[in-house]
């Protein structure tokens, strides 16, 4: 996991998990179908084909299967041309037209009609899929249109009565009922007073009563879908009498699709910051109100007028509505409609392919990850990372998002919880990219899994319409099968799978090099590449070759022993002790407050110059592995070893009560020796144990082990908080242990005795 070029620079996450801050629905996520017809163009493009409800292709699989992904997707019916639609119901005694443009008509556009034939195959499609239906009714139809933009008299509702009926009497299931497209505040083209809304509404809600007595499932009444205005939803909401389950408001803050600053928007915290003012007033309206009313948006877009190729249906629009989702739950938002599922330059899908858009898999990733409490969270360090986190879902423990704004930056995030203990992760969120982080956390960090989701654009370039999920391009096979999500796994130490292969991998490389090449970084003192150190003539020798490295202090690396080849070795090398560094001192820290001691016991008497090293293990195979060992048994004389098995070849045993014990293979696990020096330290308390490495006959193994020991002129010794009556000092302090423990082993004798009081 090392993409990220560019600067490195610290954060923090701070989630509070005690209480959630805002709730949504279970079925959060919403994509609008709309009306456009394929004459709706914009600045010279007409982005829509067939994407409309009137003429989308119900057959085709991928719509199917990408609607079905989600069972259920609210789907939200409507547009701009909604208010104009008639109803081919019995009341409607004319030819069934379509829409036909028109600019002297509002919209541009002729009144256009539902065939109830048509609204027969959509409904089979809707059922079939799982979508939950919220249908958007004529709310112009009986008004009349002022030459001052204004609409005025009461909604004529014989129209929509007719067709909720049909639509109740053939059994068709919606979700909800809402009326009316952009008529709020000064309306888009044409608007409706606050008042005259509010008593419509009161109308709607009386059909839907009526419509619906005998039905169990009742669909909710929503208005206005409009935009927000302070004055107006506050009349509104007052004057409905609570008629309204559900407010609806849209978003389009990014200005029109035309716009050439697009991606400077989405990619600037500032900009993205300003939509929370609409968030947050429309929700203190709600609660200043004696409405039990919830906050939808019902359409959002983020540039007008279709949007815009290339970015709205591009990688970095998920920048603008993942983050968007987020803003959204905070402030109590149940449901976010996005326009559109398909069609403009702004669909989920494809408008002519209907393959999914970068967008598509973001939504998905959410709904499937993203549970209904929304916990307060708060990222330091730098603006451009966004941080949302909620309740899992359908699984204890936290979902975290964390968006990327920055092209070149690296942030190395710590994640800290507000719970009675708090568990310090540290993850990465490399340049631009969005991630999402699932955690469990049970009793104890040692047992925390992680999953994570990281979404990047193929390329790194932000245009791109295809997007990798863990590195991998996500596509549609032939059948129309949308691709399966799957996490990276990390057990506990919070390093990707991915990054232990690449691990074992450069080993791999580093061992099949020529013996002339490996030779090269061959050296006397234990440092460099050899076999095992002869120190008589009757030993007998382990099976296995070796790679010694010390990492830190910096300093004293020495470069000439660090192989060139593979090229990666040494950066890998390097970047790999720098995590399992963080993970042993996480260790260290937590295995000293669970001993009652201070945090930094142990990790102060390391010193500031402790000693960290690596180990590569090379066990070739071996024809009698009943004669000879891969590594005789021994204890580390580290303070810890973190041990990276080889995935498929087992060999390592450990030793207790006299009996040898089997560690299988975690592929993904890190195996943690406890050394001497710990042993030490605690005053015996934890034991530093016996083990051994045995081979195999047909197949080499490697392991990779990072170690760190104690600075050499420092005095280690236990740590007065352990020692006492019933425990009393069991080691004398010493200096440089490694040393001792080298001499002994060429003595034969157990180091760790020699210091025993
Ligand atoms: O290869 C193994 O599993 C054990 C390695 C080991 O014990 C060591 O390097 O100290
Ligand atoms: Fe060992």
């Amino acid at each position: 996991d090392s993409g990220g070029k560019g600067d490195t620079v610290g954060g923090s996450v701070l989630i509070d998990g005690k209480s959630a801050i805002g709730s949504t629905d279970t079925d959060f996520i919403c994509a609008t179908l709309d009306w456009w017809p394929p004459e709706k163009c914009d600045y010279g493009t007409c982005s829509w084909g067939h994407a409309s409800l009137l003429n989308l292709d119900l057959n085709n699989i991928i719509f199917l299967n990408a609607v079905k992904a989600f069972s259920p997707l609210k789907i939200r019916l409507g547009g701009t041309l909604q208010d104009k639609v008639i109803y081919d119901t019995e009341d409607h005694r004319q030819p069934c037209l379509p829409f036909t443009k028109n600019t002297s008509e509002l919209f541009s556009f002729t009144e256009g009609c539902l065939p109830l034939s048509r609204w027969d195959e959509l409904n089979k499609f809707f059922n079939e899929s799982g979508a939950r239906v919220i249908f958007g009714l004529n709310a112009l139809n009986g008004r009349s249109l002022q030459s001052d933009g204004s609409a005025v008299g009461a909604w004529d509702s014989t129209n929509a009565e007719s067709f909720m009926r049909y639509t109740v009497k053939k059994d068709y299931a919606i979700y909800g009922w809402e009326l009316g497209n952009e008529l709020s505040g000064s309306g888009v083209g044409v608007r409706v007073a606050a008042d005259q809304y509010a008593s419509d509404t009161m109308s709607l809600q009386k059909l839907v009563q009526d419509i619906y007595k005998s039905n169990e499932f009742k669909p909710l009444t929503i208005a206005p879908g409009g935009f927000f205005d302070a004055n107006w939803f506050k009349e509104f909401i007052k004057k409905s009498n609570k008629s309204a389950n559900v407010v609806t408001h849209h978003i389009y803050n990014l200005g029109p699709g035309v716009d050439e600053h697009l991606v400077e928007k989405i990619v600037d915290p500032s900009y993205l910051d300003g939509e929370a003012d609409t968030f947050s007033k429309l929700q203190g309206t709600l609660k200043s109100s004696t409405t039990s009313a919830t906050a939808w948006v019902g359409e959002a877009g983020g540039a007008y007028n279709s949007g815009h190729n290339l970015v709205t249906n591009a990688f970095v629009f998920s920048f603008w509505y993942l983050d968007q989702l987020g803003m959204g739950s905070t402030y109590d938002t149940k449901t976010y409609c996005r326009q559109t599922l398909i069609g403009g330059n702004y669909g989920l899908l494809n408008t002519t392919t209907f393959v999914p858009n970068p967008d598509y898999y973001s939504a998905l990733l959410w709904h499937r990850l993203m549970g209904e409490n929304v916990l307060s969270t708060n990222f330091s360090g730098t603006k451009k990372i966004r941080a949302y986190a909620h309740c899992a879902k359908h699984s204890p423990g936290i979902t975290l998002l964390l968006i990327n704004l920055d092209n070149t930056t690296t942030v190395e995030a710590k994640v800290a919880f507000n719970r009675p203990r708090t568990l310090r992760h540290k993850h990465k969120s490399h340049g631009h990219r969005s991630k999402v982080v699932r955690q469990h956390p049970r009793k104890k960090i040692i047992d925390m899994t992680r999953e994570e989701y990281h979404l990047m654009p193929k390329d790194g370039n932000l245009h791109s319409q295809i997007v990798m999920l863990n590195g991998k391009i996500l596509t549609v096979n032939s059948s129309g099968h949308i691709p399966p999500l799957e996490p990276l796994n990390a057990i506990g130490h919070g390093i990707p799978d991915s990054y232990l292969d690449k691990v074992r991998e450069v080993a791999k490389q580093f061992f099949s090099l020529p013996v002339d090449e490996k030779k090269k970084y061959s050296h006397e003192d234990g440092e460099g590449y050899g076999g095992d150190l002869i120190v008589s003539e009757k030993q007998v020798l382990d099976w296995s070759d070796r790679l010694v490295l010390k990492v830190l202090p910096v300093d004293e690396r020495r470069p000439n022993l660090w192989p060139e080849f593979p090229t990666e070795f040494r950066e890998v090398l390097h970047e790999y002790a720098m995590k399992i560094k963080y993970v042993l001192d996480t260790l260290f820290k937590a295995i000293a407050k669970s001993l009652n001691l201070e945090e930094d016991n142990f990790l102060s008497q390391f010193g500031d110059r402790a000693c960290l090293f690596g180990r590569f293990n090379f066990y070739p195979p071996c024809p009698r592995p009943d004669q000879v060992l891969g590594l005789k048994p021994h204890s580390d004389r580290s303070g810890m070893t973190v041990l990276l098995q080889d995935k498929e070849v087992e060999g390592l045993h450990v030793l207790k009560d006299n009996h040898w014990f089997r560690v299988p293979i975690i592929p993904h696990a890190l195996v943690v020796n406890v050394g001497d020096q710990m042993q030490i330290m605690t005053n015996g308390i934890i034991k530093s144990p016996i083990h051994r490495a045995v081979l195999n006959r047909n197949r080499l193994r490697i392991s990779v082990t990072i170690a760190n020991l104690a600075e050499p002129e420092k005095e280690i010794g236990p740590a007065e908080g352990l020692i006492d009556e019933k425990r009393p000092r069991l080691y004398r302090n010493v200096k440089n242990y490694a040393a001792i423990n080298f001499e002994c082993f060429q003595k034969g004798e157990v180091a760790i005795d020699t210091i025993k009081i």
